[in-house]
């Protein structure tokens, strides 16, 4: 179980979090819903030891993981930035083999590594392999960042808006994988701003506002109340889901 106790973050003489407390349970899908600089990518970064906190901590089945290697870390926990960095001109097969490098594994070796064909294959990239990675499109540069995560086989996903560039079949073939992630024991952590696909596909939502956790639930208790007072809008019911429907 990964878990953050009380994190605090400044930047820029501004408070980013506020004694951030969630738990992230392995064998779910946890997604991060709150408004535009509520702190959602703060804290994926300052889990992923990308960020310093100025207090608290964070720990892995009770571990501190401060105590952890940058090596072991980068084996434990992969993530995905909200913003994809620009691509060098090499083949997306060998971006992907990136993830192996926590295992010290590069080159051919670590191309033809089963966990880069698999991650190849789930992410629908296995015919694209040996276009040029800066070439992609934005859809597809976001499935290849997802590739190269699944590549490390970490037991911790953190990411960060991987579905905003995707047509409706990818976004949903995406939150197919991370749910299978989940299923095979993983611990997916999620920002995502599509309350449709969080209330449908999540297993449990922290609510994030002004740095700070306003709740933690599962999406059948999400109410129009908490929605409104967190977004400002009203919601719809569609199936199990909720649809951000009209401004307050
Ligand atoms: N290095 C920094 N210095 C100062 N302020 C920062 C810094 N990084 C982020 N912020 C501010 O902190 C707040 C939280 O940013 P963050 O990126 O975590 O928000 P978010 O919830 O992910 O938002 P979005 O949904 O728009 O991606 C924002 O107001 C942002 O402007």
């Amino acid at each position: 179980m990964l878990e953050v106790h009380h994190l605090s973050c400044q930047a820029g003489g501004r408070t980013l979090l506020d004694a951030v407390s969630a738990q992230f349970d392995k064998g779910c899908v946890t997604g991060l819903l709150g408004p535009n600089g509520a702190g959602k990518s703060t804290l994926l970064k300052v889990t992923a030891g990308l960020v310093p906190a100025c207090a608290g901590k964070i720990t892995l089945d009770g571990h501190d993981i401060q105590s952890l290697t940058t090596a072991q870390l980068a084996r434990q926990l992969a993530y995905i930035p909200q913003d994809n960095p620009p691509l060098p001109a090499i083949p997306v097969c060998e971006i992907i083999s990136l993830g192996r490098l926590p295992y010290g594994e590069t080159g051919s070796r670590a191309i033809k590594h089963y966990a880069v064909e698999n991650a190849l294959k789930a992410t629908g990239l296995a015919d694209l392999a040996q276009r040029r990675a800066d070439q992609l499109s934005g859809g597809e540069k976001a499935r290849l960042m997802l590739a190269r995560a699944l590549a490390t086989e970490a037991e911790i996903i953190l990411a960060d808006e991987v579905m905003a560039a995707l047509d409706p079949a990818h976004a949903l073939s995406v939150m197919q994988i991370l749910r299978s992630q989940a299923e095979a024991g993983r611990c997916v952590v999620l920002v995502i701003h599509d309350l449709l696909m969080a209330t449908r596909f999540c297993d449990n939502l922290v609510l994030i506002s002004d740095g700070k956790v306003q709740a933690s639930l599962p999406p059948a208790d999400l109410t129009d109340t908490l929605v409104q007072n967190v977004y400002g809008v009203t919601t719809r019911k569609i199936g199990t889901g909720l649809v951000p429907w009209n401004r307050v």
